[in-house]
């Protein structure tokens, strides 16, 4: 099978390419290069043993650094830790990072690259469908704080993506499924065609990479033009005001993707209250995300979640700011909503008779 070769463009372009088996790339994407750390966790010490292979056999210095798995990884103090690593290892800027991970590693990945030396360059290796199809592309790169989610980070995009999806083989079904959460994301705001080949198979398995593919062309589309996320960029964050308060709220417990699935229903909902979706579409929110094996309800507490929600990157001031669709296709920014619109939309996904156990509990 030909790998899809999808180019970034920017300032830097640079290629995400998807397919089995090119994870072998990162010789030649980093030939030339005289040393690299490759930062993973322990989940995935096989995936990062092969890059550093691969990259050995090319000529570069390799060396592993491993990280706490998923969420722990996107802390200050581990950010400290590798720094520290860094030194020892005697990283200069003509050296590279390599992040091998799911989303929450080749974000901290990312976030050691942009700020180590003030810039070095990062190859993000995603494992994860989320990594692959959202985390690793882009260079939005950060790390987690008490007050909420990805708070502290820099816009770093990287030198080259390398999707390699033999990789999802051992992934396990509930991680699959949450990527797919960012897959739905990209067909609401963006490509109907991705909305129609996951009604026609919701596990997403008939169709893994096209799917893939197509949410990573609607990303490269969005990043081109808005890098620095202070327009079209933010369409991407159609679902995550609430998914990031509720990460937040669960201490970090909750996958990314099944709270971005909580997330989605909640934004149409809101926009089913403002007038802008249509009923049948906020009702194609909720089917299409629970055929799909996501949470499509959320039982908590709304106070404490409208208090995270203010730390939303998107806020300005006093103002709370959301992504929601007028029409499907057709995302817009909703500004300080009525409050009765948003109470209504809560008690929606707040519905406390079909809330199942938290996500991980079931995993
Ligand atoms: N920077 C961005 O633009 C962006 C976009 C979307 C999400 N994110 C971030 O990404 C993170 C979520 O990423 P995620 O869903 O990949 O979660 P994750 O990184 O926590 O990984 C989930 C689990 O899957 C395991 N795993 C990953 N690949 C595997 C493989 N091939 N085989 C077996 N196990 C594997 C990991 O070890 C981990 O235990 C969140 O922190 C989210 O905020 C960032
Ligand atoms: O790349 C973006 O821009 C996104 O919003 C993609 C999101 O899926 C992703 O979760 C991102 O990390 C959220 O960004 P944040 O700025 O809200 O932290
Ligand atoms: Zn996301």
């Amino acid at each position: 099978m030909t790998a899809h070769r999808i180019t970034v463009a920017g300032d830097r372009p640079y290629d995400v390419v998807i397919g089995p088996g090119v994870q072998a790339e990162l010789g030649l994407l980093l030939a030339g290069t005289p040393r690299a750390v490759v930062v993973h966790s322990r989940a995935l010490a096989a995936a990062a043993g092969a890059a550093v292979e691969t990259l050995q056999e090319a000529g570069v210095a390799a060396e592993a650094v491993a990280v706490p798995d998923g969420e722990a990884a996107k802390t200050a103090e581990v950010a400290a830790g590798a720094w520290e690593e860094f030194g020892q290892l005697g990283l200069t800027r003509s050296d590279a990072v390599v992040g091998v991970g799911g989303g929450a590693v080749t974000d901290l990945a990312g976030f050691l690259a942009a700020t180590w030396l003030r810039g070095v360059r990062v190859v993000q290796v995603p494992t994860s469908l989320l990594g692959m199809v959202d985390a690793a592309v882009g260079g939005k790169t950060g790390i987690n704080t008490r007050a909420g989610k990805n708070l502290v980070g820099a816009f770093h995009p990287p030198a080259g993506v390398l999707a390699d999806t033999d990789a999802l083989a051992g992934l396990p079904e509930a991680e699959f499924c949450a990527g797919l959460a960012e897959v739905v994301k990209c067909g609401f705001i963006a490509d109907g065609r991705v909305l129609e080949l996951l009604a026609a198979d919701p596990s997403g398995r008939a169709d893994t990479t096209e799917l893939i593919a197509r949410a990573v062309q609607v990303k490269a589309d969005a990043v081109a033009e808005d890098l620095y996320d202070t327009g079209r960029r933010e369409f991407l964050n159609y679902g995550h005001t609430l998914a990031h308060a509720i990460e937040r709220v669960e201490d970090f417990t909750w996958r990314h993707g099944e709270a971005v699935a909580v997330g989605l229903v909640f934004a149409a909902e809101l926009a089913g209250q403002a007038g802008l979706l249509a009923a049948a579409d906020v009702a194609r929110h909720r089917d299409l995300i629970a055929a799909m094996g996501l949470p499509t309800t959320y039982r908590g507490d709304w106070e404490q979640l409208q208090a995270v929600m203010r730390v939303d990157k998107k806020a300005r001031g006093a103002s709370l700011r959301f992504v929601v669709l007028d029409g499907l296709g057709n995302p817009s920014i909703l500004t300080d909503p009525d409050q009765a619109w948003l109470d209504a939309a809560w008690a929606a996904v707040n519905d406390q008779s079909t809330h199942p156990a938290t996500p991980t509990e079931t995993a």
